[in-house]
């Protein structure tokens, strides 16, 4: 289905038009428009090898011979559009179109990895042998696999352990973390390791999974206790005030060692902050997904990183390893099979596999409210029950709904309200007002006074007559404030499947709209879903918006792979 030009893309596509000479301006204005309305799709440049296509998908007409008057226009107008690095605010380079911004990101971030991945190696394998093979004990493909990651890990100055849902990256990391500090801590008596994630849940997830798995280490006390457990979120460890971050290559951050997880939501931006402020001498070790639904805002940083890792060429080779035996999803669980179907975009054998593990899948081509809120039952009951906040959080995250897109009946606002009028059917809810006792609410805006983030997750509970929202602190506590004092925010009865990143729940349903637009359910959506789920998952959508989704790959134009691959030191 086309997608109309936004008045904000045309407006920047004039701007720039009106700059050229007369002959470039209709062109530029073009160009510029496409190159804008890609940018707010996700993307972070446009190869002008699809300008056809891209035009035809946002209904524009090209001006004829537009190749010819492109190639006049690079020669004639060198002050609007510069052959990349430079300061024009168009930069063109290897056949593809950036705004100078984006180019410079890519530059950056490519120059500093590959700086980073060329630096010196800090452990010898033969010094990391019998502490790899104490820690792990097992001659499965999957643990040989998580000792060959942890070893290209320990040996790299940038390394990354990427994989599904359950690959073992977090049990990888925990061992790895022990391996380094037996070996820093016998060169000096600190080292400082840094534990990382997009989001407030992400971070709190990592936080406690190192903290349960530590203690089942073969390793002495002083170790265990060296190993962190709480994790902070990108946003916070930068320190980010509004506008830029206040860590950065002046002011860089305090670490040996840094782990990020969940890499796959990290935005170029976001990327470009990380880099900036990694100390030179500091290990970079990044964890994720890149199956997964690349980033809200533009980029496609995980998936980048990961196709250049792949090139033998590339040094980001040697550090890079793929995990891909599920302790989670074994070959018997139908959640593993779907998963791996719908990534394979392997159509045909969706329904048998819905049919085989009809106990864990199910799938309803209709809109069944009974279905989507009677697992918050017992949630609702802790608070009537009077249960700890803990308590009612944990329940509260056995079940989540998620959609694909935000309006309509099918959609983020539609769902939450049919989950709430069902629930106020059989609890006592006060649905008509902001905030009642038993609401989950989303943060949509960080507020750094009250340390609240975009996608941080409370729940509004009555205490002392008083309506507070309650808060999962990333060291896994509660923290709580009035409910009065809340910045923006969103019901979560469902949450758009964008926001479940780094969230995982015992059961999931994923709603899909009656009809969609394709670029809004494609594969890498609905294998997030799917994966978000440990236990059971539902699917409610026809089989048409099912299988439009799954033939559906979300590629994203960008240059920094080729960059990575290509980059010299
Ligand atoms: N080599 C192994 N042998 C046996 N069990 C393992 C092994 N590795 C991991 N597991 C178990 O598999 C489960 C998933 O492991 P882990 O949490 O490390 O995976 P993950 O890749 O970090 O998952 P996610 O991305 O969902 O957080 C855990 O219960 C863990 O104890």
């Amino acid at each position: 289905m086309p997608k109309p030009i936004s008045y904000l893309d045309k407006k920047l596509g004039r701007y720039l038009g009106q700059f050229a000479a007369a002959p470039h301006q209709r062109l530029l204005q073009q160009i510029g428009m496409l190159l804008s309305a890609v940018r707010s799709q996700g993307h972070s440049c446009l190869p002008l090898s699809v300008l056809d296509e891209v035009a035809g998908a946002f209904e524009l007409e090209l001006i004829e011979n537009w190749r010819e008057q492109w190639r006049l226009l690079l020669d004639s107008e060198p002050n609007l559009v510069g052959t990349g690095s430079g300061s024009q605010p168009l930069q063109y380079r290897d056949g593809k179109l950036y705004f100078q911004r984006d180019d410079h990101a890519e530059d950056q971030i490519s120059k500093r990895l590959i700086q980073h991945a060329n630096g010196s190696r800090l452990y010898a394998e033969r010094d990391l042998e019998s502490a790899l093979d104490r820690l792990f004990q097992g001659s499965d493909t999957g643990t040989l696999g998580q000792r060959q990651a942890a070893l290209a890990a320990a040996s790299n100055p940038l390394a990354m352990i990427l994989g599904g849902p359950g690959t073992g990256k977090t049990t990888t990391v925990v061992k790895l973390l022990a391996v380094i500090l037996e070996q820093a801590l016998a060169l000096k008596p600190l080292y400082n390791i840094l534990l990382l994630a997009p989001t407030g849940k992400a971070a709190a997830r990592l936080g406690q999974s190192i903290k349960a798995q530590r203690n089942g280490l073969d390793v002495s006390e002083a170790i265990r206790a060296a190993i962190p457990s709480s994790a902070k979120t990108l946003h916070r460890a930068l320190e980010w005030r509004g506008g830029s971050f206040s860590r950065n290559a002046r002011n860089p951050l305090v670490a040996d060692l840094i782990v990020v997880d969940e890499a796959s939501m990290i935005d170029t931006r976001l990327m470009l902050g990380l880099v900036e402020a990694v100390p030179k001498h500091c290990q970079l070790l990044l964890l994720g997904d890149a199956h997964q639904l690349a980033s809200v805002e533009a980029g496609s940083v995980l998936s980048d990183l990961e196709l250049a890792a792949k090139d033998p060429s590339s040094l980001l080779h040697s550090g890079y390893t793929k995990l891909t035996h599920s302790y989670r999803f074994n070959q018997d669980s139908g959640i593993g099979a779907l998963a791996s179907a719908i990534n394979l975009g392997n159509t045909a054998d969706i329904a048998r596999i819905f049919d085989t593990f009809s106990d864990e899948l199910t799938w309803s081509e209709t809109l069944d409210s009974e279905a989507l809120s009677q697992p918050y039952y017992k949630y609702l009951a802790a608070i009537e029950d009077g249960a700890a906040p803990e308590q009612i959080y944990a329940y509260y995250n056995e079940w989540r709904v998620l959609c694909a897109v935000r309006e309509g009946e099918f959609g983020l606002s539609g769902l939450n309200a049919l989950i709430e009028i069902a629930l106020a059917a059989k609890f006592n809810l006060d649905i008509e007002s902001r905030f009642y006792s038993g609401l989950p609410v989303m943060i949509t805006q960080n507020d750094y006074l009250q340390e609240l983030f975009n996608g941080d997750i409370g729940l509004i509970l009555e205490v002392d007559g008083e309506l507070r929202a309650f808060f999962e602190a990333e060291d896994g506590t509660m923290k709580s404030l009035l409910a009065a004092r809340l910045p923006h925010v969103e019901k979560a009865f469902a949450m758009t499947v964008h926001k479940s990143q780094g969230s995982e729940f015992n059961e999931c349903a994923l709603v899909l709209p009656e009809r969609a637009r394709r670029e809004t359910i494609s594969r890498e959506l609905i294998y997030t879903a799917i994966t978000r789920a440990k236990k059971a998952f539902k699917l409610m959508g026809s089989e048409v918006t099912l299988l439009d989704g799954v033939t559906t790959s979300t590629q994203r134009f960008s240059g920094l792979a080729s960059r990575l691959i290509r980059s010299e030191v």
